[in-house]
């Protein structure tokens, strides 16, 4: 076997032992730190599930092993035997027992490893996806956490599942190795010397399939950002056929051809290692045949023995081989997963765990923004921006609108006050205790709110789903959705509505979690006039008299006046705060702002 396969095979093997170590690891142009803390939920996860591994192996080894044997006994029987006839047939009728049922238990086993490996390791992702944080998110990119939960999860699973089998045939492989070198020590070094050369040439040929799949992987990920586009964006395509064939026939295609490209050299690669060592075999018997007869002297019984173990073992060395793309991918995939799980991790010093099961600060506490900044770096031809630094202080059962021009930072200020971003510089404050990364999964629970990307999920996901039934019925009378829109167990009937009744839908799931702070950005941009009346002089207002503090992002300068306080932004800073109030009060109740 190749070195390569070796350490390949017991760095895997180590890995999903758990045992892993900080260190580089490089191949051909790869190299990518590792570490034990970059995806530790994933080595639990996997040492979990170490038990079934073993015994995987286990029987896989014995069943090489058994096969190995019943190399010997059949090439004892091709012989003359002494009358051993009874005994070899019950070796033989006993060893091809034993490597079926070892056969058999090693496959059962390892479904059942690769089913719960599958699921455990994509549970364990999305449980690091929900704990980390917007930010780290946002830099992985959609697509990049995307590929990794649907398809590297795959491919490790996949090359975990190869390592049976390899233990199988390599078992094979080291039993008939201790067989010639007990019909023919010099024969065996023969072929042993044969064997090195040819994996040294393997291994050559393999590295550059390498990073051919590790191109491929790459190209994966592209594709899936294409797949998404053509679903997310498909009346935009249907509506233009222009459109539609362009994206279609350059961007998913291109997309397309450079996947296509890199698998091709990575299987022709593979191909190429796989005809050179095919070559060699035959060579190898060759000289078996002709040349080690006259050099070796061998008897008749252990030549036939030889070339029989060679054809014997034509399977598993194929085998073998052809398993090295799986492994490959695999490895990848096991980088691309702790990569991911370390960026998320890198960047979670800010979210000690899922959303914190303490109470909420005592009750509606006051929150304050000091001398906050945030960037957004500049990535490839993307400008950054900046937002503040700024003050801002919201106290119970206030109503502030926050307005400005399209990229003036009202989001990117929303998600500071919200603590999915967490501040550059600067300080926040929830009744005067300040949001540290220690505490920022706790703060986040004091708010709810309706984004204006939001996602409706079908699923209420509250404590007390009963309790919901009976009040989302109320909520949803007073947001003129009954008869549109059921609930039962906790779900909606349906989310299949307008974009305005879909958002009315998220500001009940808002109403039901009834946190002290409440934000809402451009919420009532796609209502019609009549419920955007209801919104601002109706919710909005009876929120307030609750004592919850309102943040609302907004175009409407007809509403100013509900509010008490309107912040408008501009350029990422703060550059005129006023009271509609007294305006509307002083223009005697027309227009304000
Ligand atoms: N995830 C991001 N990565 C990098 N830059 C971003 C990101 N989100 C926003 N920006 C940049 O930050 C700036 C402010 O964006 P933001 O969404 O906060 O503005 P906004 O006032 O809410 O705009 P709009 O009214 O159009 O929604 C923009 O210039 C935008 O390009």
């Amino acid at each position: 076997m190749p070195p390569s396969f070796v350490a390949v095979l017991a760095r895997l093997a180590w890995r999903l032992g758990g045992f892993v170590t900080n260190r580089h690891e490089s191949c051909g142009q790869d190299t990518t730190m590792i570490g034990s803390s970059s995806l530790g939920s994933l080595h639990t996860l996997l040492r979990r599930h170490r038990g079934v591994l073993v015994l995987v192996l286990a029987a896989g080894g014995l069943s090489g092993l058994f096969s190995a044997a019943v190399v010997a006994v059949i090439n004892r029987l091709l012989h003359p035997h002494d009358g051993q006839l009874v005994l070899l047939t019950a070796g033989f009728a006993g060893l091809v027992t034993g490597k079926v049922a070892a056969n058999l238990l090693s496959q059962l086993w390892l479904v059942r490893f690769a089913q719960d490996a599958v699921m455990d390791v994509t549970m364990s992702l999305c449980r690091r996806i929900v704990g980390s944080s917007l930010r780290a998110l946002e830099r992985a990119g959609a697509d990049e956490v995307f590929t990794t939960l649907t398809d590297d999860v795959g491919s490790v699973v996949w090359a975990a599942q190869c390592v049976p089998n390899l233990a199988m045939n390599g078992a094979m492989v080291a039993g008939c190795g201790v067989y010639l070198l007990w019909l023919s020590p010099g024969a065996f070094l023969g072929v042993a010397g044969i064997t090195a050369a040819g994996a040294a040439g393997y291994y050559w040929l393999h590295r550059k399939s390498f990073s051919a799949i590790r191109a491929s992987r790459d190209a994966k990920s592209r594709t899936f950002q294409q797949f998404r586009g053509l679903t997310s964006g498909v009346k935009e395509l249907l509506m233009n056929a222009e459109r539609a064939r362009r994206f279609v026939e350059r961007d998913v295609r291109d997309a397309m051809a450079t996947l296509r490209r890199c698998n091709l050299t990575a299987f022709q690669h593979h191909l190429a290692g796989e005809s050179w060592t095919q070559s060699l075999y035959y060579l190898l018997i060759g000289i078996i045949l002709v040349v080690f007869p006259s050099f070796l002297a061998l008897p008749p019984e252990s030549l036939t023995g030889f070339v029989f173990a060679m054809l014997y073992l034509m399977n598993p060395v194929w085998s073998i081989i052809g398993s090295f793309p799986a492994v490959s991918r695999g490895r990848i995939a096991l980088a691309r997963i702790e990569a991911l799980g370390m960026s998320l991790e890198a960047n979670e010093a800010d979210s000690k765990g899922m959303a914190s099961s303490q109470p909420a600060a005592a009750p509606y506490p006051m929150i304050a923004m000091e001398g906050v900044t945030f960037a957004y770096e500049p990535t490839g031809d993307q400008q950054g921006f900046t937002l503040g630094p700024l003050d801002f202080v919201i106290r119970p059962g206030e109503l502030v609108f926050i307005v400005g021009g399209n990229g003036s930072g009202k989001s990117t200020f929303v998600k500071l006050l919200t603590g999915l971003y967490r501040p550059d510089r600067g300080t926040v404050r929830i009744g005067g205790v300040p949001v540290t990364d220690e505490n920022r999964a706790w703060y986040r629970q004091h708010f709810s709110a309706v984004f204006s990307d939001y996602h409706l999920f079908e699923g209420l996901h509250i404590a007390d789903s009963h309790m919901a039934d009976e009040v989302v019925q109320q909520y949803l009378n007073w947001l003129e959705l009954e008869g549109k829109v059921t609930v039962a167990d906790g779900r909606f009937s349906t989310v299949n509505l307008s974009q305005g009744q879909r958002r009315r839908l998220a500001l009940l799931t808002a109403y039901l979690e009834d946190r002290p702070v409440y934000v809402f950005d451009e919420w009532a941009a796609d209502q019609d006039p009549h419920y955007k009346g209801v919104f601002y002089n109706r919710l909005l207002p009876d929120l307030s008299a609750r004592g919850k503090a309102i943040v609302v992002i907004t175009h409407d300068d007809r509403y100013y006046h509900v509010g008490d306080r309107v912040v408008k932004l501009e350029d990422g800073r703060i550059v005129k705060t006023w009271s509609p109030r007294i305006v509307h009060a002083h223009l005697g109740g027309s227009e304000s702002g």
